[in-house]
């Protein structure tokens, strides 16, 4: 039986169509055990995102961590789930429908799909939908400001692997990384003055990124260095001087060290010693997640008040934000550069290309 599977239509010689995939992380499909627990084995068997020797890590995994943790994150995401479903699902649903309408059919016939990393709507069924449609130009974009191997990179594998058997194989661009985008910048500064509009501003402004085991900074990811920059161009649009900004790292998974500071501890020190008020976001989400809506907005707050802190207000991520959906179109549009420059072929031409091949004996 030949490796490389049949094409599933004759494609070649068909005009150029161009597709955007959006990535995120994955959700698990309800708040219960039941449906946790294959959404955490997937994510925590890639060995992209635990750099364990799986000799070492598979008794962890599948005899500790897959039997505890299941029942306790369930509990977790039933206090945040949204009537429509797992927010970072919602949210990058509707992140995907609207930049296909701020687009407005640039390239002819584009079409604009999300995917998701672990879990559904897997990267592999959304590609082979776009291979059915004869996508010949698929442009990749993880929602992931920062670069880090865990993520990024681990999207990449997934695109890779799932064209392993395929023929007739499409033009694929990634986005690498958009930390330092401006339109990125100015719509998170944005939602911060809004915010500041409506309730006054805190002492201090704390943004909480996801963690990463420091192991990955001294074998050389990138990612520290990406959400320091983030940080940095953050309170430069807001014009905020160093001592009113913090850069924390949030959700520590396993005993090892990770980037510091620690954002809990931190917020449990601040209030220590004596900082009243403090907003908190999480530029290195684009969705609301579990992470931001249930680790912040709950426990940090719980953390923050329980140590003397008297007011905690949390700014949400950019969600469905007009501003960064522009932002995001626009860096869409820039990746997919002469792809949606190119006018489709004439279908009249096309048809007279055919006819004259026929007559030469080849079949296209
Ligand atoms: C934004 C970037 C992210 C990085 C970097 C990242 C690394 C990373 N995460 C884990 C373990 C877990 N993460 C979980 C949830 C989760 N993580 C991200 C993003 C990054 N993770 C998002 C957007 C989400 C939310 C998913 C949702 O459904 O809302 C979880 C699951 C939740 C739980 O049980 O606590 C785990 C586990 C590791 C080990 C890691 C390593 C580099
Ligand atoms: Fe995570
Ligand atoms: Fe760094």
């Amino acid at each position: 039986m030949a490796r490389y599977r049949p094409e599933p239509a004759y494609t070649h010689g068909r005009p150029a169509r161009s597709a955007v995939v959006l990535v995120n992380l994955g959700t698990p499909a309800a708040p219960t055990a039941a449906a946790l627990r294959p959404y955490l084995k997937q994510f925590l068997s890639d060995p992209r995102v635990v750099e364990i020797p799986r000799l070492l890590w598979w008794p962890i995994l599948n005899g500790i961590i897959l039997n505890t943790r299941p029942k306790k994150s369930a509990e977790k995401y039933a206090s945040i789930w949204m009537p429509e479903g797992s927010p970072l699902q919602v949210y990058t649903e509707r992140q995907a429908k609207l930049v296909k309408g701020c687009l407005g059919g640039e390239p002819p016939g584009i079409e604009v799909h999300w995917a998701m990393r672990y879990g559904q709507p897997s990267i592999p069924h959304v590609l082979e939908q776009l291979r059915a449609a004869g996508c010949t130009r698929i442009l990749v974009v993880p929602l992931y400001p920062q670069y880090a191997a865990a993520t990024t990179a681990s999207v990449m594998d997934e695109v890779a692997r799932s064209m392993l058997t395929w023929r007739n194989l499409p033009e694929v661009r990634f986005v690498r990384s958009f930390h330092d985008d401006p339109g990125y910048i100015a719509a998170l500064a944005q939602s911060v003055r809004e915010h500041w509009m409506k309730n006054g501003q805190g002492d201090k402004l704390v943004m909480s990124f996801h963690g990463i085991p420091k192991r990955s900074l001294t074998l050389g990811d990138p990612y520290h260095c990406e959400c320091h920059k983030t940080g940095r161009l953050l309170a430069e649009a807001l014009e905020l001087p160093a001592e009113r900004v913090l850069v924390t790292f949030q959700s520590r998974f396993g005993r090892a060290e990770w980037l510091q500071p620690y954002t809990q501890p931190t917020l449990e020190a601040l209030a220590s010693k004596g900082l009243k008020r403090v907003d908190v976001m999480c530029p290195g989400f684009v969705a609301d997640c579990i992470e931001t809506l249930e680790e912040i907005a709950m426990e940090c707050r719980t953390a923050f008040i329980g140590h003397g802190g008297q007011q905690f207000d949390y700014i949400p991520c950019l969600n469905d934000r007009p501003d960064w959906i522009a932002a995001l179109s626009a860096l869409t549009r820039r990746h997919l550069g002469h792809w949606s420059e190119l006018p489709a072929a004439d279908p009249v031409a096309l048809q007279d290309s055919a006819r004259r091949a026929r007559e030469m004996g080849a079949d296209c």
